[in-house]
């Protein structure tokens, strides 16, 4: 029994053997899933108030970790025998209120929002800490597998099914830098995307508003969702009466396709603006800080603010947001997401989507969702707590998650797209 505690509200321990995709039988999301025990979402924190701020997890570190490097038990391709355990401290969750914003809480959360960057240095004290640290992510990856080494496994639950496939953009196929606007993906990343798109259904589901998502992958072979999933662009149903879902409309798309325009969010445009103009009026006076406008949220980031001003800038955003009780603050990788209260996230998105296409009926369907992100965490929640497919965690820093498998970064995620192309190729 490997043993792994890494949440508060963790009520006992999380059995690894149980959560493993390990089994090749086709039984085996039924059978390794047990979701009383893995309840490890932070997103389920609850707030009175108006405005609640969700946390993003902490990197597991090996502090963390909290055992000695010689105990962690790696070995590529290890079964796991009875003896065998990990114990993470439990994670302290922050209480959701205004006032912590200068706590030490609140900038812990800000500064563990993304992984750190890579700094080259021939120190040895360092590399020996980059070894320690290589070795906690191996240890991780017991949890949380990678999905190419476990490509046959997936896919030998694969067989018979159709996949649907549901990308995040940033961090997922396009590298995290330091500008927004310039997260371009690369050639070679879409012509995977592409591919991939022709064996299976695919959508891209992002933060970013759906134009610009468009703008940067400029493929008309996929489905966008924009705003978080709260601005979807799906396929018509030849069975669809139009009015499954309120706030779904007719629309062409930019070939004159008919398609399904769902925007659930779609009263909170004009409150958007508003509070997109007060926050760019704010953090003119904070060198570094950028807010995006992303149609029904807004992004500020803070990636490139001083870390002596991530106080002032969680202060102000939290002072305007006083005034708006019906929008709420997420945190992403160096950036606070605001969004309106609906019961609306990338979960809820993959569900409309897989109905969209008429795949949500059929026990033959596999969705795979790839994703970074706090927000992603959402689709891996639906399909794991649904029995119904892989998350699969895009992150080079180990972290709790509900995805099932791993991948390093975007150009893990390349390989693992053209091995399901060659994957579906060879069944032809
Ligand atoms: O759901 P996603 O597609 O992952 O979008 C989430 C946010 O992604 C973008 O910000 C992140 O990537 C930027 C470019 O690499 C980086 O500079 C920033 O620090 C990251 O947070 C996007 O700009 C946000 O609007 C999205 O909400």
């Amino acid at each position: 029994m490997l043993c792994i505690f890494g949440d508060e509200k963790l009520s006992g321990s999380l059995h690894l053997m149980d959560c493993m995709p390990n089994s090749s039988d086709k039984k085996t999301l039924k059978r390794t899933y047990k979701p009383k025990k893995l309840n490890l979402d932070p997103m389920d924190i609850k707030s009175n108030h108006a405005a609640p701020v969700l946390t993003d997890p902490v990197p597991i570190t090996k502090s963390r970790l909290g055992i000695h490097s010689s105990l962690l038990p790696y070995s590529p391709g290890a079964t796991f025998s009875s003896g065998m355990y990990i114990t993470i401290p439990r994670r302290k969750v922050i209480p959701s209120k205004l006032d912590d914003i200068r706590s030490s809480g609140w900038l812990d959360a800000m500064k563990s929002s993304s992984p750190p960057r890579k700094k080259l240095t021939k120190d040895s004290n360092i590399e020996v800490a980059a070894d320690d640290s290589q070795l906690v992510y191996r240890s991780w990856m017991l949890k949380y597998p990678s999905a190419l080494a476990s490509f046959e496994q997936i896919m030998n639950y694969a067989k018979g099914k159709r996949i649907a496939l549901f990308l995040d953009y940033d961090g997922t196929l396009s590298p995290i830098v330091d500008d927004p606007e310039r997260a371009f993906m690369s050639p070679a990343m879409r012509s995977a995307v592409k591919n991939v798109a022709a064996c299976f259904p695919t959508a891209i589901i992002s933060g970013r508003s759906r134009d610009k998502v468009y703008e940067f992958v400029g493929l008309t072979e996929l489905y966008y969702a924009g705003s978080h999933g709260m601005d979807i662009m799906g396929p018509v149903r030849q069975s669809d009466t139009g009015d499954n879902h309120s706030n779904c409309i007719r629309s062409t798309d930019k070939q004159g396709k008919e398609v399904n325009l769902f925007q659930p969010a779609s009263e909170f445009l004009p409150m958007i603006d508003e509070v997109f103009s007060s926050l760019v009026e704010f953090t003119k006076g904070i060198e570094g800080a950028k807010v995006e406008n992303n149609k029904f949220c807004v992004s500020v980031h803070y990636r490139n603010v001083d870390e002596k001003n991530w106080t002032t800038v969680a202060h102000g955003v939290h002072g305007i947001l006083k005034d708006y009780p019906r929008l709420r603050l997420t945190h992403g990788r160096k950036v606070l997401e605001v969004r309106p209260v609906i019961d609306w996230d990338k979960g809820k998105a993959v569900e409309f989507l897989l109905d969209s296409l008429g795949l949500s009926e059929s026990d033959d369907v596999l969705p795979i969702y790839v994703g970074d992100d706090r927000t992603d965490e959402d689709a891996f929640k639906v399909l794991r707590e649904k029995n119904r497919g892989y998350g699969i965690l895009v992150s080079s820093v180990p972290k709790e998650s509900n995805a099932f498998y791993s991948l390093k970064d975007p150009s893990e995620v390349m390989s693992f797209l053209k091995s399901l192309v060659r994957w579906k190729k060879s069944r032809i």
